[in-house]
């Protein structure tokens, strides 16, 4: 199904069983990659030593693929990796595996671990970067060292791209990786980034995990909202101050969503692919969307994380005012960080914008912006999405249900979108609310089983990916 047959793949895949010693090896090694912590704190404040530190780090726990001579490493933007593994056959069109090393902030507080400890309790190995997004980084490279001391030499040539500053936009990091493989004329034929995951639990009613392949991924906006008004004394203040306006305008956006884009988004797609895992009546609701679509839209939006599914979001992350207690403060400022449907662009999310604020006196300055990202193909023809479709059936034959979707967050990978047209965000892991609320939270950890199952997949799918036959119609099994 989805892939052709076997005929012109390699002769014999290398099984994905490691043996004690090896398992203990690579859960150590993740340990020790949780322990360095190399925190993006903002837009220029990096923890440069620390990320040095994940540099040697990474070479001393993964010795077979810095010593190997058809994988090249380069560092690029003093901290990034890239690692070029060449294939032997030259016909075949490379792609890329993308993760980044740096974590976002963990203050100790309401951890029940300090957070880069990397501590091992109840089988789960805790700490900041243990989901978003260490673990990538390790089972890479950890498949890729496995598959080296195996003997494998790949066909397909590939690369491996790890970002240093991806919580912080990625312009140092990936945007240069990207142009240094653009000006190398590299053109790929698929990306897999971090994105979505195995989901359990976030559908009422939906007992089974089912796996939802990012095809794309939200906008974004960030947009300061600036009040000037006349300082004075605070004993006699002016009908309204700049806070007041400001707080006025920024409550407005907060109480004004965004509309419901349901009716043309993906997300239809996705649930009708999911309409016949529910119980009676909720699987005749989702395949007949035609009639029902208003209902169910209604109820997504209910839930706040199904609701960023079907609208541009808004948030407001920043405020500031005030100079002293005693005077009329002369400048408000906010920042509202809005992620852009994709049925919607950055200029109509700015238009409803001015049109909700609706005060002349309220200036606006858009700090950053990108478009929502391109819908990558999933049919059948996709050789990225097949692949991964085909590992998924491999490693998880237990998930029944893989369908496109949409990523709510920002990935490295729309850095890469001039080098291809298929970018494929997904996880090779389960993911439950607590664990997506764990996500730039508190508690973030893996499980040791999921880690090893996440190292067992890249390593599948690196040798799926040699496959020099087009993917072919699957038929829907009976
Ligand atoms: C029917 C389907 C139900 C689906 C429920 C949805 C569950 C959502 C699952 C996973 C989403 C996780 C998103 C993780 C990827 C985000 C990575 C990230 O944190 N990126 C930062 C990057 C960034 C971008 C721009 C400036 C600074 C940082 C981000 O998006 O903020
Ligand atoms: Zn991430
Ligand atoms: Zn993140």
């Amino acid at each position: 199904k989805g892939l052709g047959g076997q005929k012109h793949q390699r002769a014999s895949q290398i099984p994905s069983q490691f043996s004690q010693g090896e398992r203990v090896a690579m859960k150590e090694a993740l340990k020790g990659a949780i322990h360095i912590p190399t925190v993006s704190f903002g837009p220029k404040e990096l923890n440069t030593t620390a990320l040095a530190e994940f540099g040697e780090y990474i070479r001393s726990v993964f010795p077979t693929v810095f010593k190997t001579s058809f994988v090249q490493h380069e560092v690029i933007g003093e901290y990034s990796h890239l690692f070029t593994v060449q294939g032997s056959d030259p016909s075949l069109q490379p792609y890329m595996l993308l993760a980044h090393s740096d974590v976002v902030p963990a203050p100790d507080e309401g951890w029940e671990v300090p957070p880069f400890s990397g501590l091992e309790r109840d089988g789960f190995i805790h700490g900041r970067g243990t989901l978003d997004n260490k673990n990538s980084v390790m089972a890479i490279l950890q498949a890729l060292e496995l598959l080296l001391l195996r003997n494998y030499i790949p066909r397909r040539s590939f690369f491996i791209a790890l970002g240093h500053d991806e919580e912080i936009s990625g312009h140092n990091g990936a945007q240069k990786i990207a142009a240094l493989l653009q000006a190398r004329g590299v053109q790929l034929a698929f990306i897999v980034d971090e994105g979505n995951f195995i989901l359990d639990g976030f559908i009422p009613n939906l007992k089974k995990p089912f796996a939802i392949i990012a095809v794309t991924e939200k906008g974004a906006i960030n947009l300061m909202l600036q009040v000037n008004t006349t300082p004075g004394h605070s004993s006699a203040p002016p009908k309204e101050t700049s806070i007041g306006i400001l707080a006025a305008a920024v409550s407005r956006l907060e109480q004004t969503p965004m509309p419901n884009m349901f009716g043309s988004g993906l997300l239809k797609t996705t649930l009708q692919e999911l309409a016949h895992e529910f119980p009676f009546p909720t699987n005749i609701i989702l395949s007949n969307l035609w009639l029902f679509g208003p209902l169910v839209s209604r109820l997504i939006e209910r839930n706040y994380i199904t609701n960023a599914l079907v609208r541009t979001t808004t948030a407001l992350t920043m405020f500031n005012a005030g100079v002293k207690v005693n005077v009329i403060p002369p400048v408000a400022q906010a920042i509202i960080n809005f992620r852009v449907d994709p049925a919607q662009t950055v200029q109509e999310v700015l238009e409803l914008v001015k049109n909700i604020v609706a005060d002349n006196r309220v200036q606006f300055q858009v700090l950053s912006a990108f478009d929502p990202l391109p819908v990558s193909p999933s049919d059948h023809q996709a050789l990225g999405y097949q692949l991964l479709r085909q590992t998924i059936r491999s490693v998880f034959p237990e998930v029944n249900i893989v369908a496109p979707g949409v990523c709510i967050g920002n990935t490295d990978s729309r850095h890469y979108a001039n080098l291809t047209t298929g970018i494929y965000r997904f996880n090779p892991l389960y993911l439950n609310p607590q664990s997506f609320r764990s996500i730039h939270g508190i508690n973030e950890k893996i499980s040791v089983r999921a880690y090893e199952t996440q190292v067992k997949f890249i390593f599948e799918f690196v040798q799926n990916a040699d496959t020099d036959q087009e993917p072919v119609p699957h038929l829907h099994e009976l």
